[in-house]
This record gives C-alpha cells, structure tokens and sequence, in this order.
C-alpha cells in the first residue's frame, strides 16, 4: 500500500512523495525465478535430459546451517530438482571432505556441489572451495570463478551477490552512474555485490556501471554516514543490527538489507532474526527497502536453484 505525503507550500507545485518506502518483497521475487527455473526444468526433462541435481554437505550441527540446507533442497524439489545432503560431524577431517568433493565432482548426474560455510576451524574453506568443481561450483567460490567475476567473465555468482543484482534488476531500479555504497567486504558477500555493481554493463558478464564505495568495520560512523547520505543505493552487509539508521540515508534512497542478526526481542525475549537496518525508521526516508525476513533470504535460495539449472545446462553442452 503507498501513502502519500504534500510537501512543498503552494498547490500547484507540490510534490507528491511517498511518505514510506515501496517494501520489495523477496518472497515474490523468489516466487518468480522459481517459476522461472522450474520450466527450464520441465523443457530439459521434456528434451529427454535428466533432472538437474543438488548434492549439499553439511558439516556439524548448527542449527541455522541446518535450516538453510533444508530449505535449498526442499526448494530444489519443490521445482523438479533431485538432491542429496550428506551430513558430517565436526570432526570430520579435511581429506574426508576432499575426498566426498572429489566424488561429487566426478558423478555425472550430479549437476551443482554445495559445501554450507561455515565450515570448522581445522579445515581451509580455501582448500574445500577450491576442491569443487569451477563447472559445479553453485556457490561461485571457487578460485577460477571468483578471478573470472573480477575480470567480468561469464561465471558462477555467488547466490547472495545475484540476488541483491535481480532484486535491484527486477524492481526497475537505475544503477548507471549511480552512487552505491556497501556494507561490508566479505569475499562470499559484500565484494561480489560491490564486483557485480561497480564494473561495466558492456562487458561478457554485465555489470551495473555505478560508483562503488565499500566500507566496512575500519570506515568511522561519521565516515559512513556521509558517504552513505550520498548513496542512491544503500546495501548493507555486514551482521550488525541497526546499523544503518534514517538519519544515514537520503530521501528517495533504495535500501537493501543483506544482514541476518539473531537478536533477543527486548520485551517478549524471545530470540528474533532482524538486520543491519532500522527498518521502521529508513522506512520513512527511502523509496525502496527490502525486509528481513522476506528479503534478500528468500532471492539467495532462488539463485542457488538458478545457477544449479545453468550448471546443468552447461553439462549438456560439453
Ligand atoms: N556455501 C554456502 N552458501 C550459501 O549461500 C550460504 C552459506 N554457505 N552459509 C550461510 C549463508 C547464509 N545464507 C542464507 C540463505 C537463505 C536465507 C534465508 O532464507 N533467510 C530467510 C529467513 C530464514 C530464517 O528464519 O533464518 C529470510 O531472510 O527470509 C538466509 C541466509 C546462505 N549462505
Ligand atoms: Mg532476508
């Protein structure tokens, strides 16, 4: 629903602005990949092909970790996917891990390999990404697929980066030239969002052609909030709630909220997931905002069953 607001003091040159943000839903964006991604399912199965298929490992037993992985293979069902997760103990050793990978990447049904991060402190999520194959690599963080990201060659995006790229794509939001801050440079999360958004639209693998600043835990608050009131487009990724408040952004702004905080509700104490923005008060400044949760959460599922299908079509052709 869209309220509207008189600003300015004579009539006939008022200016009508939205006095809340249009809320993007990412449950409906995702709803339309899924149908996307499910009747290219449907016409490779139709072509005679088999049914793309999601392997995921999970090691240990966090509970969220845990949440995640049910939800991509439910999801992968959900729109005609076969997959399997095998399940490992924290105490599984590298070499197992490897050797498991190895596996995967050898079976030729299995068309996307999945290892959910995080992994335990004995074992190099350098060396466990790098053991999957570039081909397979849903999550884009093996090497090759992280130096062609950088180098704007066609690859495998990390889900995340993807879904905040088709959420600002499909919501008709204008990049080019624009300012663009991020919150945070994870390799998996904040640099490919800055990778994708910074780099040029003519190149194998588009980008967004807009002016990137990254900032992270070392930019001071005062810092932040003057390039952040700049910003066209604010896209907060970095695990601290309330991060991002009113007075930071600029009236008209387009806030994406990539954080996932756990937080303990002050009043009921019970335990909820909220992100880096204060959601009611930017709310009333932006022109776009993303929810947590029912934001980018549900597009990151999406785009994982997207690059599993592109990773399976692209099996076909070699
Ligand atoms: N190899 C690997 N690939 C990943 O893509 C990966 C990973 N490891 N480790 C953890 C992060 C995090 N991540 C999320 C995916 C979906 C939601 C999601 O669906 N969130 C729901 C809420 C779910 C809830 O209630 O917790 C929402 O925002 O609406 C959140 C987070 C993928 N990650
Ligand atoms: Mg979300």
């Amino acid at each position: 629903t869209h309220s509207f607001r008189q600003r300015g003091h004579r009539a006939h040159c008022y200016i009508h602005c939205r006095n809340t943000a249009t809320l993007i839903s990412g449950r409906e964006l995702a709803r339309q990949i899924h149908r996307e991604v499910q009747s290219e399912i449907l016409e490779m199965v139709a072509q005679g092909y088999r049914r793309p298929h999601l392997s995921v490992i999970l090691v240990g037993n966090d509970p969220a970790s845990h949440c995640y992985v049910r939800n991509k293979t439910r999801t992968a069902t959900a729109l005609g996917m076969s997959s399997s997760t095998v399940f490992r103990p924290e105490s599984v050793s590298q070499d197992e891990l490897l050797d498991l990978i190895d596996s995967m990447n050898r079976e030729r049904r299995v068309s996307g390999v999945l290892v959910q991060l995080p992994l335990p402190e004995h074992i190099s999520e350098r060396a466990v990404c790098n053991a999957v194959a570039p081909e397979k690599d849903v999550d884009g963080f093996h090497i090759v697929n992280v130096g062609k990201l950088s180098l704007d060659q066609r690859c495998m995006i990390p889900a995340t980066a993807s879904a905040v790229w088709e959420i600002i794509r499909r919501t008709g939001i204008e990049t080019v030239g624009k300012n663009v801050v991020v919150v945070g440079r994870s390799k998996n999360v904040g640099m490919p969002i800055a990778m994708l958004l910074h780099s040029d639209r003519r190149h194998e693998r588009p980008g967004g052609d807009a002016t990137v600043t990254i900032t992270h835990r070392c930019t001071p608050r005062p810092q932040l909030k003057e390039i952040s009131r700049l910003a066209d487009i604010i896209i907060s990724a970095a695990g601290v709630p309330h991060l991002i408040t009113a007075d930071m952004v600029k009236e008209g702004a387009a806030v994406i909220d990539v954080g996932i905080n756990r937080v303990q509700n002050t009043t009921s104490g019970e335990l909820c997931l909220v992100g880096d923005v204060d959601f009611e008060g930017v709310r009333e400044k932006a022109a776009f905002i993303t929810p947590v949760p029912g934001g980018v959460g549900p597009m990151t599922i999406a785009m994982v069953m997207k690059n599993t299908v592109i990773a399976a079509r692209n099996a076909l052709i070699h």
